[in-house]
């Protein structure tokens, strides 16, 4: 286990939207944290600001987090000198984001790096670690920083409990010695599919959620919903080769109910939007932060019906999405459903 008295790292976070902000102020009360993002003029203003105004209003940036407008000097921050080890790269971009960010890594040296996104890629259903080695390899040292985690309580230093997943012991050690202290705790997991998968199909859940909070189906109905979304999670992702209890953990059934439950999550408010028959252009421009359930709606269900997998609330929620459905038809085609058997053997099945 990694020894959690904190060493004093330089950290370079690669983008500077809701997420990455609220990490960086996290972790730059012990580390050297440069928060890069590509828009030069929004980070001339943020360093002016000292806070991000545009994507986290209201939480105000410690010393040890300097803005940084370059891109080769965010990642250099990141190398080992003379004097100090190797720090960490946070990649924390949305999913649709990584392959690019990722492309403009090559070629470079990358100690540890890990990414902060939940989804699956839109056009090739991967996830993100696939989409890491589809275009930096196997062997750098990587992982999937994930849990339930709203920004604005991170940035305002309220307990959160995260996972950092990776095949890399090292990476993980990496990772808790360097995030975990304070009111931040982070567990470790070699399970990166599983991880993942929780992460991404959480979203698609959180937007059905929101829908049927909107629709007023009440509580019961919620409860039903979040649950029968974890069996969704869980028959998805041990298809995919996750561990059937990691979506018992903090980045499955954690996650779910933070995301399903919470009003700052932007897919439920997205669901709540629907439910008032608002269109999803005009839900996703109020919005102004990636919902990264709406892109992940399609790519699960394109991956549910190329794997024989069954997932009812988030086909329903496709529909919703991208066929014009009206979401009560949606809610009458779940509850018409055959009854299951709810046994664990029968959640983890196809
Ligand atoms: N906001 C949260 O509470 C939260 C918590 C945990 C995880 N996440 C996840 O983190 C990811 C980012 O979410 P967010 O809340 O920061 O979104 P956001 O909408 O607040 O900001 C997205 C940021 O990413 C930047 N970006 C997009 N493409 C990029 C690229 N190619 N290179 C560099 N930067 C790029 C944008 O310019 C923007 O600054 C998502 O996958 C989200 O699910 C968010
Ligand atoms: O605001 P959301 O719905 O993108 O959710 C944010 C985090 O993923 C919650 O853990």
């Amino acid at each position: 286990m990694a020894e959690t008295t904190t060493t004093r790292r330089r950290i370079g976070v690669l983008g500077a939207g809701a997420w990455g902000t609220a990490v960086a102020i996290a972790v730059a009360a012990r580390h050297d944290v440069l928060l890069w993002g590509r828009n030069t003029a929004a980070m001339d203003e943020m360093a002016a600001a000292r806070e991000n105004t545009h994507y986290l209003p209201g939480y105000p940036f410690p010393d040890g987090l300097q803005v940084c407008t370059g891109f080769d000097g965010a990642v250099e921050h990141t190398y080992a000198d003379g004097e100090g080890e190797a720090g960490l790269l946070i990649a924390a971009c949305p999913v649709a984001g990584l392959r690019p960010l990722l492309e403009s890594l090559k070629g470079r040296p990358i100690p540890n790096l890990v990414w902060l996104c939940k989804g699956f890629e839109y056009d090739t259903g991967l996830l993100p670690h696939q989409i890491f080695q589809e275009v930096l390899g196997t062997s750098i040292a990587c992982g999937a920083l994930s849990g339930p985690s709203f920004a604005q309580e991170v940035a305002r230093g309220l307990p959160c409990a995260l996972t950092i997943a990776s095949t890399s012991a090292s990476l993980r050690d990496c990772v808790v010695s360097t995030v975990h202290g304070g009111n931040m705790r982070v567990y470790s997991s070699d399970d990166v599919v599983g991880v993942e998968v929780g992460g991404a199909v959480k979203n698609v859940m959180a937007i059905a959620t929101g829908v049927a909070d909107g629709l007023g189906l009440g509580l019961n109905a919620r409860a039903a919903l979040i649950t029968r979304g974890l069996a969704e999670v869980t028959r998805l992702g041990t298809t995919l080769g996750g561990n059937v209890e990691t979506f018992m953990g903090l980045t499955g059934m954690g996650d779910l109910i933070l995301t399903c439950t919470g009003d700052l999550s932007r897919n439920r408010r997205v669901g709540l939007g629907l439910a008032q028959g608002k269109a999803l252009d005009t839900i996703v421009g109020e919005l102004g932060h990636v919902a990264e359930g709406v892109p992940c709606a399609k790519a699960v269900r394109e991956l549910a019906a190329r794997l024989g997998v069954e997932m009812p609330i988030s086909n329903a929620v496709a529909a919703v999405l991208f066929d014009g459905a009206q979401p009560q038809a949606m809610v009458a085609r779940i509850l018409a459903r055959d009854p299951r058997d709810e046994s664990m053997s029968a959640m983890a099945a196809k």
